[in-house]
């Protein structure tokens, strides 16, 4: 009885913010961003928050399976912007779908979510107490951003997508290796709404800043000398070649760093897939909303062997090696 990933879908805010418009708000170019990152626009949601996201994707992710919201046994929404700090994200997409009998909740890995939140999904499956579960990657970036900081306010998009698990009665798995990492020492490269403890017995301290602050150099020379590690090492790890690779899903951060990984882990540009053109970094949305972009456009077809990588925040890294 094998754990196959059986469906995808996404959903983009229907906003298409460009990069010239954003020179109404800031001191920018589309030269400057299209030249440093490859972004063109990004979707940004008006009237949606992070659970909104997640659930339209949800919805059409079920409307492609087939399936009922109520025959899921579990949601599991990866997000750095949930809603609230209570409840959980994956809650408010169980009550909007109607997902009953799913138990909900949500991993926070910034950029890795998504990555952590699907190796999580297939153990759980693996357990043997589930038959169908739905992982979304889903991020409304554009409430933690400081639109007047033109360095981090070009970067990121709103988004949401995932794929639903479901247990089949052919043995085939589509998990066939995983590596997953952390390096909390550099926890301070990208913080968004860090909270201090403040009440009556606490003494005043300076308002804090609710929004993104990243370390951008510091993150991109980390993920140039991580990623390519990660890749190899879960390439090795597995009973397959680099060649056996059919695609390279990388988080969407910026064009010159997959680049840089394609040319550092000896993988072909043509085989990782790009959409940062348009949509900016959907952080833990972004893997899952290419995937699903390349599966609809016949790009991945079904039995290719399938490489995720997620890397940000935490700072957080990972890899998972699939088979459609
Ligand atoms: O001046 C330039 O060229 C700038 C230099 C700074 N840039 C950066 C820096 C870091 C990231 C980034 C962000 C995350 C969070 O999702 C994860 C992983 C990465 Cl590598 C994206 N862009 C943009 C172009």
């Amino acid at each position: 009885m094998g754990i196959k990933i059986t469906t995808t879908g996404h959903y983009l805010p229907a906003l298409k913010v460009s990069n010239d418009d954003l020179t109404q708000y800031m001191d920018t170019s589309h030269e400057w961003i299209n030249k440093r990152t490859g972004i063109s626009s990004r979707h940004i949601a008006t009237n949606e928050n992070t659970s909104d996201l997640a659930s339209e994707a949800a919805k059409r992710i079920l409307a492609k399976s087939g399936i009922s919201a109520e025959e899921l046994d579990f949601i599991i929404v990866a997000t750095m912007t949930p809603d609230a700090l209570s409840p959980s994200t994956a809650c408010i997409v169980q009550e909007k779908i109607g997902a009953s009998k799913a138990f909900c909740f949500d991993i926070s890995a910034a950029c890795s979510g998504f990555v952590y939140a699907l190796s999580n999904a297939s153990h759980l499956m693996k357990s043997g107490n589930y038959d169908k579960g739905l992982v979304i990657g889903a991020e409304t970036m554009s409430k933690v951003i400081n639109w007047q900081d033109r360095s981090t306010a070009v970067l990121f998009g709103d988004g949401a997508g995932g794929v639903l698990l479901e247990r089949t009665d052919s043995p085939e798995d589509s998990f066939l290796a995983e590596d997953l990492h952390a390096d909390g020492s550099r926890h301070l490269a990208l913080v968004a709404d860090h909270k201090n403890v403040q009440n009556p017995f606490t003494e005043v301290k300076e308002t804090q800043s609710y929004y993104l602050e990243m370390d951008g150099r510091g993150i991109f020379d980390f993920a140039i000398r991580n990623v390519p590690e990660t890749i190899n090492r879960i390439i090795a790890n597995s009973t397959l070649s680099k060649d056996d690779v059919a695609w390279v899903v990388a988080h969407q951060a910026n064009k010159r760093l997959l680049e840089a990984i394609s040319k550092k882990s000896n993988i072909p540009f043509e085989k990782f897939g790009l959409n940062i053109a348009d949509t900016g970094n959907t952080s833990a949305a972004s893997i899952p909303i290419l995937l699903d972009q390349m599966i609809e456009s016949n790009q991945i077809q079904a039995g290719e062997n399938i490489l995720l990588t997620g890397f940000g925040g935490g700072l957080t890294w990972g890899s998972l090696l699939i088979k459609l």
